[in-house]
Parts: structure tokens; sequence; C-alpha cells
């Protein structure tokens, strides 16, 4: 291995150590300074191959001081640490030509993962990054959750691409605010952003809406009409529910995506297609594909990136923030103190099927309620049971139940350290599958191992550790 030089700028000490150690280890050389000033001095003198750089610094903060290191390193990558998750840091990292982001507090192996690659770029390098700054307008996406500063990083790193993204998570989880984020913080920002569900359109016409038609290609198509893909030029396309597209009009966008190329409805003629699409869905588009429902090809196409953003359930930290934000679009006075730490945990107890959806109409629902005065859970419209068939099926799914098992078990454990949730979710569920195997077998052992797959010794202790011995 080569040995390279980092640059660590971090007022914490112990980051700088961590980032040491981990580094000296794997054969590079690393030094440290605890400003923005220091860290430029050190930069022109060592020339680094890869600076590792903090936002908040004593003086100058890290991002304005970006350029200097760039300049003093002749380009080399820059990794951005900050305390502040959002997206407008991540972004504006980028913007100046941060290579890659993390948030505190980050494992140390995310950390080295991200330092390898970043070396491995720097030995590679020869164009100069851009460093441009760049006005940044607000956002409306919110979360301090890990999970949501994943997005806001992958966002970052993935908006000025023209890389195809596919956004997947539950319904209400903010798929297409992302993809809005995307489009905004793209180079397209000036152009049109047109999102679209094919599956709210008519089946017939999905196609001439995507990509128009010539007049008298069917009844009732009195004139030529531009479609989607043509009112877009320049911008971005989001395909909302992408799971649903019919496989005819799969095909003609694989060519859009392929060959940048289409045709209008009964015309022959090949037309240019100028648009970075982008796609949503809260369905398992890789079991749609199995299914034969959805084409493998387009798929791998769609997926450039893919950003998941998981259930409300699954992220609580952003309850509160999320509930400030909505009492304050609603211009609500109380909106800093109207959420106290006792609702926070209750609203965090229930399932939020609807997810932040659901959360941001049951806030509007409280704050009407509370008229003014702080927010009790009473204010709140009783939790929503699954509007639809899929909320009711994505709960109840094998995955959901045991998602919802293994959280309760967890939270059971009140901080406890569990050492024995894989015997115990074994326990809550290999007497269920062996007695049924069993009763298939009519009670023949031999036969239930085998078409469980296990040995018949096995079979036989389970059985006896679960008390199941006698009865069968
Ligand atoms: N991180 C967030 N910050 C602020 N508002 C959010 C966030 N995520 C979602 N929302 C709000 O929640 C609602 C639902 O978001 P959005 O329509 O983007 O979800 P979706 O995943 O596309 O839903 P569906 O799959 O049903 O189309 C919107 O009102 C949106 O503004």
């Amino acid at each position: 291995m080569t040995k390279q030089t980092i640059l660590v700028v971090d007022d914490e000490p112990s980051i700088c150590w961590a980032f040491e150690k981990m580094l000296t280890g794997e054969g590079h050389e690393v030094v440290s300074a605890s400003s923005a000033e220091e860290g430029i001095r050190l930069a022109a003198k060592h020339l680094p191959d890869l600076v590792v750089l903090d936002v908040r610094l004593p003086k100058e903060d890290g991002i304005s001081a970006m350029p200097k290191f760039l300049k003093a390193t002749d380009n080399a990558p820059v990794i951005v640490i900050t305390a502040f998750g959002d997206l407008e840091t991540a972004v504006a990292a980028v913007k100046q030509g941060a290579t890659d982001y993390l948030t505190k507090p980050f494992k140390l192996e995310v950390a080295l993962r991200a330092c390898r690659a970043a070396l491995k770029q720097s030995a590679n390098r020869a164009t100069p990054v851009t460093t441009q700054p760049m006005e940044l307008d607000s956002t409306v996406l919110v979360g301090t959750s890990p999970a949501m500063h994943q997005v806001f990083r992958q966002i970052a790193l993935v908006a000025e691409s023209d890389l195809s993204v596919l956004i997947t998570g539950e319904t209400g989880t903010g798929k297409e605010l992302v993809a809005a984020a995307i489009h905004r913080h793209s180079l397209r920002a000036d152009k049109p952003y047109l999102p679209i569900a094919p599956v709210a359109l008519n089946p017939e016409l999905i196609e001439s809406e995507l990509f128009g038609h010539v007049k008298g290609a069917f009844t009732g198509a009195s004139e030529d009409r531009a479609g989607l893909f043509e009112r877009a030029e320049g911008g971005t396309v989001l395909l909302d529910e992408i799971g649903d597209l019919p496989l005819a009009t799969q095909v003609k966008l694989l060519r859009v995506l392929e060959q940048g190329q289409f045709s209008r409805v009964g015309d022959v003629r090949p037309r240019t297609a100028n648009v970075r699409i982008l796609a949503a869905t809260n369905a398992e588009l890789h079991e749609a594909v199995g299914r034969g429902d959805f084409r493998e090809d387009l798929f791998h196409r769609l997926t450039g990136m893919q950003i998941h953003l998981p259930p409300l359930r699954d992220r609580c930290e952003d309850i509160e923030p999320l509930c400030r934000h909505f009492l304050a679009a609603m211009k609500y006075a109380a909106a800093d103190t109207a959420i106290d730490d006792g609702l926070v945990a209750e609203l965090a107890e229930r399932p939020w099927h609807g997810n932040i959806r659901e959360l941001r109409n049951a806030v509007e629902h409280a704050a009407v309620v509370a008229r003014g005065r702080p927010l009790t859970i009473d204010d709140f419209p009783a939790p929503s049971p699954g509007r639809d068939d899929s909320v009711a099926s994505s709960s109840q799914s094998l995955e959901g139940v045991i998602g919802q098992w293994t959280r309760e078990v967890i939270e059971a454990s009140s901080g406890k350290d569990l050492q024995t949730l894989h015997a115990q979710f074994l326990a809550a569920t290999e007497p269920t599958l062996f007695q049924i195997a069993l009763q298939h077998t009519h009670g023949n052992r031999a036969k239930a191992a085998e078409m469980l797959g296990i040995h018949r010794g096995t079979l036989r202790d389970r059985l006896r550790s679960y008390g199941l011995d006698d009865a069968n």
C-alpha cells in the first residue's frame, strides 16, 4: 500500500486522535490542526492527499475555508465532518468541493470507508474540483435522525450528477420531497420539475401523457400534443409509483434512459429527451422484478442511486423537529414551546402507518383543538389503523410483524444489554414452524425434518427444548 498523507482539521482532540490511530494503522501519515488557519498552513507545508475537515472551527469555519484548502492542496479530496446534519450543510459542503460528508457521531468503519475511497480518488486525480460557491435556497426537508443525515448526504452527493435516483419508502415518508430537493440542488434547478404518478392516469393515455401524441393518433387526438418529457425539457421528471407502470410503457421508458430518445404516440420519428429521471415507489420493486411485473433492465437503469426513507416509527428522533416545523408553518405562535418531552414520548409510541403525512395532519388537527396552549396527547386524533390495503398489508407482512416484535422486545429490555435476542426470536417462531411442519407430515418427524432442511436430531432437540417433545 502506498503511504499517503492525511490532514485532519478538528478542534476536538479526540476526533484527531481517532483518525490518526485509524489511518496510521493503514500505513498512512496523519497531521492534525485545530483551526482552519493552522490547517491551511500545514496543508501548504505537507501537501496532503486528503483533508478531513470539521465544519465548526474556532475562527473561520470549515466550509468557507474549503476553497483555501483546495488551493493549498492542489484539489485534494476533502471529507467534511459536521455535527449539523442538515441538508443545507451537506449541499453547501459538496458545492464547495467536498468529496464526502460525515455527520457526528459517526462509526469509525464508516469514516474509514470514506477515507479509503477518497484516498483512492486522490491517487487518480487529474481534474480540478469545482469550487464555485452557490446560493442555497431553504429546504423543507426536516430531520435530525441518523437515517435522515444519510438521506441528506445522498441528496448532496447525487444532486449535481445526472444519475437516475430510485427513492423508496412507505407512503408519506417524504419521497416526493426528496425528489424535489434533488432537483432544487441540481444544475437543472432553473428548468422544469414535473412530478407525475402514472397510476393516476387513464391507462389508455399513459403513453400519450408521457411521450405526447400526433394528431389522429387515436380517437380524440384532434391536434399534436407534447408529453411530459418534452414539457420537462432540460429539467427533471419524477415518476411516482413507478412499480405501476405497464410493461409496454416500461420498454419506452428504457429507451429514454438508454438512448435519450422517444417518439410521440402515432409517430415514428425519434425525438431527443433531455431530462433527468427520478422514480419513487413504496413497493418492493425487486419483488415485482421477480414476479416479472417490472423489467430488470429498467430497474437497474433507474437505480443509479437508491435513497431509502425509513418509516417514521424507525426514526422517532424526527418527531419533535417535524412537529415544530409543521406548527411553525401554520404560524402557530407557541411553535417552540408547544411540544414537551412527555408528548414526544407518547407520539413516539404510535405506529404512524401514514408516516410524516399522518404526523402532519395530526399536528395540524391538535393545534386547532389546542387553540394556542401547549399541545397534549388528547388534542391528537386517534392513530390511523392503516388507511388502505397497501398500508394494512405492509404492517401485517411477515417483515412488519417481525419488526414490531423485535422493537417491542428491545424496548421492554429498557436499556439493559440484550444478549439473547436471537434465541428469543427463535423461541417465538420455531414452535409454530415445527408444529405446522409436523401436522403436514402427520407427525412424521423424519419427513418434517427433511421438509425443514434440518437434521432429525436437531428437530428432536429443539422440540424438547420447547417442551413439545410429547406433543407429536
Ligand atoms: N422530512 C420531511 N420534512 C418535512 N416534511 C415532510 C418530510 N417528509 C415528508 N414530509 C411531508 O409529509 C407529506 C408527505 O410527503 P411526500 O408526499 O413527499 O411523501 P411520499 O413518500 O411521496 O408519499 P406517497 O408514497 O404517498 O406519495 C408532505 O406533506 C410532506 O411535505
